[in-house]
């Protein structure tokens, strides 16, 4: 066997990518990768080479992977969940701050002074950049998963009243969650009486534009909108618009884009997110052990269309993996194959989730050939892999 192949794509941290270790070729310029690892670069456009068979999301947001046309390929995808949680909720704290005290504007200002009497100039110039502290407002979190929670708990420790909004809170993510963030069941109650809104989704066909004409028109006037989560998730017009009519006060986006980037009340970030060394690495590390031990051991976890199947390290002469359609009678006619061979069965594992499934299987002798063609050519088979 020879050295598998993973293709980069953006900036991976060093010390993630130093876990693949002497059985791995890695870099941006493999063509035909059996694993790819990325951040944000888009995949939309991208043809995938037969052999292609995982690609890791060093983060959480997979909007930027054609998820649904990988599956049907059985190209199975991972990402990273919480490890660059503390990053984001690092900067929402910063960009409520940012929101509210007007510092950019004032570091502008005192950068821009001149003369020899630049103290003097300050105790006159400051009162044009007082703001509200955050301490005693309402905070509505939008999105209670690993960084929405994070946020609405260090908002707690901050004084603040806060809301949370997810009708699909995991349980461990509510259990994560203080006894102190009250549940919001209504979104228009949670735009109606917060100060701050902070969004913590993924981008989907249902959240896309979740905060548009009809959520600005029922939110308490001179609110102040937190998006580090995706651009789309807000609707540029309509919050232009709000900026305009004091509706909203301060937009921090961390997705900025030639719309915004110029209007009042915009505080644009450059996509800094995840942008810490400890994530970076968190990530990087996270994602390369996921890809390993799928490349090596057809593990699965922490995949976004598969689901999580497990067999621990493969001893066997070969593990089978398939990817396959969730459909009935699919282990009858794998097994049928094997046992016309007349091999053993060590173990097998099928999981399923949605539409798809996953079995894995280890054998005590040889696979023919002919035998893993016939399963690969088994109606709704996605992908084969002998390991
Ligand atoms: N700015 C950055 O650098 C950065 C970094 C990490 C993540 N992100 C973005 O933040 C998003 C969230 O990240 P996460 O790690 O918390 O993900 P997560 O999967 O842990 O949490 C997402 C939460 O959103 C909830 N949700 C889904 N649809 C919803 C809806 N319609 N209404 C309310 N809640 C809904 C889910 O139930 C889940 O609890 C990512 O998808 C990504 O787009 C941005
Ligand atoms: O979804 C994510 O994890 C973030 O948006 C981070 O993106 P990045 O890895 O490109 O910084």
């Amino acid at each position: 066997m020879g050295k598998y192949k993973i293709k980069t794509l953006n900036g991976i941290s060093k010390t993630g990518l130093d876990k693949f270790g002497q059985n791995y070729e890695v870099g941006s310029d493999i063509d035909t990768p059996d694993g790819i690892i990325l951040r944000s670069a888009s995949l939309h456009e991208t043809e995938f080479p037969g052999n292609l068979h995982c690609i890791a999301r060093a983060g959480a947001g997979v909007n930027n992977i054609p998820v649904e046309r990988c599956s049907e390929k059985g190209i199975v995808v991972f990402n990273t969940p919480g490890a660059n949680a503390n990053a984001v909720k690092e900067l929402a704290v910063a960009a409520m701050l940012l929101s509210s005290r007007k510092i950019v504007e004032g570091i502008n200002w005192a950068r821009s002074l001149k003369g020899d009497d630049l103290p003097k100039q300050v105790e006159k110039g400051k009162a044009q950049f007082a703001g509200p502290e955050i301490s005693g407002k309402r905070l509505g979190v939008i999105g209670l998963g690993a960084i929405g929670v994070m946020v609405a708990n260090a908002a707690v420790n901050l004084e603040m009243e806060v809301y949370g909004y997810d009708p699909y809170i995991s349980v461990d993510h509510a259990w994560g969650l203080s006894r102190a963030v009250k549940k919001a069941n209504d979104l228009r109650k949670l735009f109606k009486h917060c100060d701050y809104i902070t969004l913590h989704i993924p981008l989907t066909d249902e959240t896309k534009h979740m905060l548009g004409k009809e959520a600005f028109a029922e939110m308490k006037e001179g609110v102040r909108i937190i998006n580090l989560s995706r651009g789309e998730l807000v609707n540029d017009e309509d919050i232009i618009d709000a900026l305009g009519a004091g509706i909203v006060s301060e937009y921090v986006t961390d997705f900025p884009n030639e719309k915004l980037i110029n209007v009042p009340g915009v505080i644009p970030v450059p996509h800094l997110g995840a942008s810490t060394p400890e994530s970076e690495d968190n990530c990087a590390v996270m994602a390369v052990m996921q890809l390993k031990d799928f490349l090596e051991n057809g593990n699965i976890r922490n995949s976004v269309n598969f689901p999580a199947c497990d067999m621990g390290v493969s001893i066997v002469k070969h593990r089978l993996t398939i990817a396959h359609k969730n459909i009935p009678k699919m282990l009858g006619q794998i097994s049928a194959v094997l046992s016309e061979q007349g091999t053993n069965i060590a173990n097998m594992i099928n999981r399923s989730r949605g539409d798809y499934a996953y079995t894995m299987v280890d054998l005590e002798e040889e696979i023919i050939d002919e035998n893993v063609k016939r399963i690969r050519n088994i109606t709704g088979v996605l992908r084969v892999r002998v390991i």
